[in-house]
């Protein structure tokens, strides 16, 4: 089977072709220099003789997305259009990383793969666009929503935490947004599985089982970290305002997964228990 990474230079991109290549799959791995998503004629010259596209390329800057929304649609919609018609062309499967983003976040219970979308800001709206450009544009797709990711190669939450920790004695993180730590190298775990049990086309939730909140999860840095998780205080989403809205529930559930015989990705906690040494690796002594 032959593989092509669109993106690849990316946080998600760089584990999913480590861990492609580290299984002995034939994979090309493409950035922006080499395929440019936006530009149909470079996606139909570059794209050929592969059997699965996994799409990781996004323009993934929330906050810029609310002043540059054209920008981000460019990136998160009309490119996976093109990457759609052209896989169908071609026969190629499409893998494309979708967001928690697309919904508004007021659920109390665990988002369905099915559920009505209703995003809040203009990444999700773009994000949202570009699922439905999708299932317009071929019939041979895996649409994988994830959120809240970290990995070793990417700034995320994180490395921000441990960064902050390093220059200040006390850090104040949000209690009311709860969500599923995901790590980049589990994502990319889950897109092969996917692959290889030759799922049906379809909308699948990728994130870490269990819940949490960003303050709990800073603490769970802090701690793998060896500082005292007690630095960390609590503060709200209100008193920390942003360009962009975030959603303040992105518990989504796996129910498409189990439906189709491929077990979700772990609890969070141990999940990051064993990430951290690779994703903090730059602040360990
Ligand atoms: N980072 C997060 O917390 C979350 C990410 N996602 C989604 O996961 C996927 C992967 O995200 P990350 O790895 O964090 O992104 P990233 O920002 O680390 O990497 C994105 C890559 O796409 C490339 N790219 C941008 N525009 C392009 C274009 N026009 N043509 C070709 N390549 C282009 C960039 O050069 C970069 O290497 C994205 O679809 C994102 O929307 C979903 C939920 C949460």
């Amino acid at each position: 089977m032959r593989w092509m990474v669109v993106g690849a230079k990316g946080m998600l991109g760089t584990d999913l072709v480590t861990r492609l290549v580290a299984e002995g799959h034939d994979v090309m791995a493409v950035d922006r220099t080499e395929v440019d998503i936006t530009n149909e004629a470079s996606v139909e010259h570059a794209i050929d003789k592969v059997d699965v596209v996994v799409n990781v390329a996004a323009f993934t800057a929330v906050d810029s997305a609310e002043e540059n929304e054209a920008e981000a649609f460019l990136t998160n919609a009309v490119g996976p259009q093109h990457l759609a018609r052209r896989c169908k062309k071609i026969g190629a499967r499409l893998v494309h990383i979708s967001t928690d983003y697309v919904f508004d976040g007021s659920n109390s219970s665990p988002y369905l793969e099915s559920g009505a979308v209703n995003p809040a800001g203009a990444y999700g709206r773009t994000k949202a666009a570009g699922e439905w450009a999708v299932r317009a544009g071929t019939d041979d797709y895996i649409i994988v929503r994830t959120a809240w990711l970290y990995g070793a190669h990417g700034t995320c939450f994180p490395k921000t935490m441990a960064e902050l920790s390093n220059k200040n004695s006390t850090l104040s993180v949000v209690t009311d947004e709860v969500g599923q730590p995901t790590w980049t190298a589990d994502l990319a775990d889950l897109i092969l599985r996917l692959v290889l049990a030759e799922v049906p086309s379809g909308t699948y939730h990728g994130t870490s089982s269990g819940r949490t909140n960003w303050h709990s999860f800073a603490q769970a840095i802090m701690t793998s970290l060896d500082k005292d998780p007690d630095i960390v205080k609590e503060t709200t989403a209100a008193a920390f305002q942003r360009p962009a809205p975030r959603p303040s529930f992105s518990v989504l559930g796996h129910n498409q997964l189990v439906a189709v015989g491929v077990d979700p990705i772990g609890n969070w906690l141990e999940r990051w228990n064993e990430a951290a040494p690779a994703v903090l690796a730059e602040f360990k002594d």
